[in-house]
């Protein structure tokens, strides 16, 4: 099974908000990263045909998706960035509902709510009401309505926006069981998110794709390059404006203990450090962030 993007672009007025992109996504969990902005979602709603490209092409197992229809969307499942449930139903009639949409059986529905209310840890709750439960709470039923047709491809636009960390732990766990077989693409600008998750990467920037790879091979690009030290605190905002910092804490006594990357370590007794994900996120989106935003 593979979705295959083919020069993908939308453009709205003079600005490209996807540029361009090809990819081809095979089964496993896909990190879409990016900053907002960067066209995360523009990406994700061509790819559940909500959203006609302005040229390009999206195909599933070699066959457009335009053309596919409902074969096609009868083999997703989509969690919006925002989606619209209905407040005054209660978590297994929205799940029923939604279900009756997807064209369930009555028997099938009622044998997939349960299923995935255990898997999302919704069972509890499954009586109350939607606009009761908090929002973490209602991510996990928009997770949980867009699996309900058991779909080969799974696009999630920031499904773990509102969640608190207890709650991203967990459904970075539930990745890997959803993931089986599966396409799962998933949009985030919290990288730690997907990090351990994914099995591939795409970077997006500024409409378009900038890296593809497994969170190793992306890394390549600043190993050797991540250091720490410790400063004076009043020295951070000049350090700041020559060199990428990608975290700080303090270590009292007007001390500052300063990530940061760069070609060689600038500041005296520089440590060398394994670089992670978010320091080639920051690396990417922050240090060089003014003059990239002006890119076309
Ligand atoms: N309907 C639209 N009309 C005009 N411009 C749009 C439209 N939708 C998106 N854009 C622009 O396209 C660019 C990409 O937006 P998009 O929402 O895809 O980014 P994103 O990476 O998903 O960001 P976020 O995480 O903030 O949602 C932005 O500059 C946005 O303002």
């Amino acid at each position: 099974m593979e979705l295959t993007i083919e020069k993908l672009t939308k453009r709205y007025g003079d600005k490209d908000a996807v540029k361009s992109v090809s990819l081809n996504l095979t089964p496993g969990v896909w990190g879409l990263i990016g900053a907002n902005g960067a066209g995360k979602t523009t990406l994700m709603r061509m790819l559940t045909g909500i959203l006609s490209p302005t040229s390009g092409r999206i195909l599933y197992d070699g066959a457009e998706i335009s053309v596919l229809g409902e074969r096609y969307w009868d083999r997703l499942g989509y969690l919006p960035q925002t989606f619209g449930f209905y407040p005054e139903f209660t978590v297994t009639d929205y799940l029923e509902y939604i279900s009756a949409l997807k064209g369930l059986t009555r028997h099938q529905a009622k044998r997939r709510i349960s299923m995935l209310l255990e898997l999302l840890a919704l069972d509890d709750v499954r009586k109350k009401h939607i606009r009761k439960l908090s929002g973490g709470t209602q991510r996990r039923i928009g997770v949980a309505q867009a699996l309900l047709n058991d779909p080969d491809i799974l696009i999630l636009d920031e499904p773990t926006s509102g969640l608190d960390p207890g709650e991203r732990a967990r459904f970075r766990n539930l990745l890997s069981e959803m993931a089986q077989n599966k396409i799962v693409f998933i949009s985030t600008h919290i990288v730690s998110d997907v990090e351990s998750v994914a099995t591939q990467n795409a970077v997006m920037k500024n409409g378009k794709i900038i890296g593809i790879g497994t969170t190793e091979l992306l890394l390549e690009e600043i190993h050797g390059k991540v250091f720490y030290a410790v400063i004076p605190a009043d020295a951070l905002q000049t350090y700041e404006r020559s060199i990428c910092i990608v975290g700080v804490k303090s270590e009292g006594d007007s001390m500052m203990r300063v990530r940061y990357v760069a070609d060689s370590g600038q500041i005296p007794d520089s440590c060398p450090s394994n670089p992670c994900l978010e320091d080639l996120y920051i690396y990417l989106f922050h240090e060089k962030g003014g003059s990239h935003d002006a890119e076309a």
